[in-house]
């Protein structure tokens, strides 16, 4: 099925952020890129808000956010109350982002992971469906704080 998938991040994760839009093309997905364009220094916030706003109204269907520690887009995606957004990396923590959190947005530490592991993780958290049932409960715990 053809996603609408949101990509952005900051200028660490340019690189991969350009080689990863060519996967969700080869997938079928429509990409809307949030930036930036070169790997000129930016402020990773000035992207995640708008992709995160996108997400959260579900303009786009999921995100992907790449940066280089991975950890501040998380930081600020999680900021909206119904982003639930996972910093993996390594594939099997992307497909239980999917799974057991119903993660929108997948996180990635460009500068601790291979590009083959990147392209693998966006790959299975697409491909992976959320359990619900007991973990239906939880995330309604999470939107509930
Ligand atoms: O998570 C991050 C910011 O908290 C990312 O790792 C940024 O890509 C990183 O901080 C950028 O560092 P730089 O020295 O300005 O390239």
């Amino acid at each position: 099925m053809s996603l609408k998938i949101a990509i952005g991040g900051d200028h660490a994760g340019y690189t991969y952020k350009s080689m990863l839009k060519g996967v969700l093309a080869e997938l079928g997905h429509q990409v809307q890129d949030f930036g930036p364009d070169s790997e000129a220094s930016v402020d990773y916030p000035d992207h995640v808000h708008p992709l995160a706003k996108a997400v959260a109204s579900k303009d786009c269907d999921f995100g992907v956010l790449i940066c280089g520690s991975g950890n501040g887009v998380a930081i600020t995606a999680n900021k909206y109350q119904d982003i639930r957004a996972a910093l993996c990396w390594e594939t099997e923590l992307a497909k239980l982002a999917r799974e057991h959190n119903n993660a929108n947005i997948l996180c990635i530490p460009a500068r601790f992971v291979s590009e083959e592991t990147a392209r693998d993780m966006v790959r299975t958290f697409l491909a992976t469906d959320f359990e619900g049932g007991r973990h239906q409960n939880r995330v309604n715990k999470i939107a509930a704080c």
